[in-house]
């Protein structure tokens, strides 16, 4: 599903954010990258999402090398995958289910189907009953749900978590990371980035260390591995 060969990220003028990081996660599975503030986490999800190009390496997502991905197969990518960060960036102007909306608003999904993918999104994380609330209402961990119902609204097949838990209490925090089991579960791969090692190590999942930008260690290697 994701694999990285030899990746480097150096940014105009900066240091390297990555250094010839390979990686290999399997579809279905669901794997941690962990690691301390600007080890590189941000950027490895970054380019996995094609939201930053690699400076040297390639990235394939899917068979797929991001580096040759036509124009024409660019909204098939962006459907495939589903991002979650740590400050949900909700639209606080809008209420929760515009900002679930948003996705389907951008890939041009008609307004009944978007109507009823919305609810089925907000009801996967427990919060179909506050489609109407304004997100200002809501608490940390219900935003937070609200941030990821918005990142699986159009189903994608990858989700890429950025510090998902980062602003929560261990309780809330469980609870997001077992929406993510959940959607793993039934088909979903994802990778998360997390800086949570008590709580991730409990899971037993594939873990990927990472340190000034390149891989210092893989646990449970089968689902995440070298390349
Ligand atoms: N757009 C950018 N321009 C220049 N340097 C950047 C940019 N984005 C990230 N960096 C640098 O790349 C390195 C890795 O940053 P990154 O955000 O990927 O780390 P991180 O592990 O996600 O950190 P955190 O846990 O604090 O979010 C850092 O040194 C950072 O300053």
């Amino acid at each position: 599903m994701i694999r990285l060969q030899r990746v480097t990220k150096r940014f105009d003028g900066g240091a390297e954010a990555l250094h010839n990081v390979s990686l290999r996660v399997d579809e279905g599975a669901l794997a941690f990258v962990t690691g301390p503030s600007g080890a590189g986490k941000s950027t490895l999800l970054r380019l996995i999402a094609r939201l930053e190009r690699p400076t040297r390496g390639r990235i394939l997502v899917n068979d797929q090398d991001l580096a040759t991905l036509p124009k024409s197969r660019e909204p098939q990518f962006r459907r495939s995958i589903g991002l979650v960060f740590q400050d949900h960036r909700l639209l606080f102007d809008r209420p929760v289910h515009a900002n679930v909306a948003l996705p389907l608003e951008i890939l041009g999904y008609r307004r009944a189907e978007a109507r009823k993918r919305v609810r089925a999104a907000l009801d996967k994380v427990g919060l179909l009953h506050k489609e109407g609330a304004e997100p200002q209402t809501l608490s940390a961990g219900e935003q937070q749900r609200v941030g990821i119902a918005r990142a699986i609204v159009h189903r994608p097949a990858l989700l890429l978590a950025d510090e998902p838990t980062g602003n929560l209490d261990p309780a809330l925090s469980r609870e997001i990371m077992q929406l993510f089991l959940d959607f793993n579960r039934v088909g979903v791969t994802a990778l998360i980035a997390s800086h949570n090692l008590e709580l991730i190590s409990a899971l037993r999942k594939p873990m990927l260390h990472l340190e000034h930008g390149r891989i210092e260690a893989r646990h449970a290697p089968r689902a995440a591995s070298p390349a």
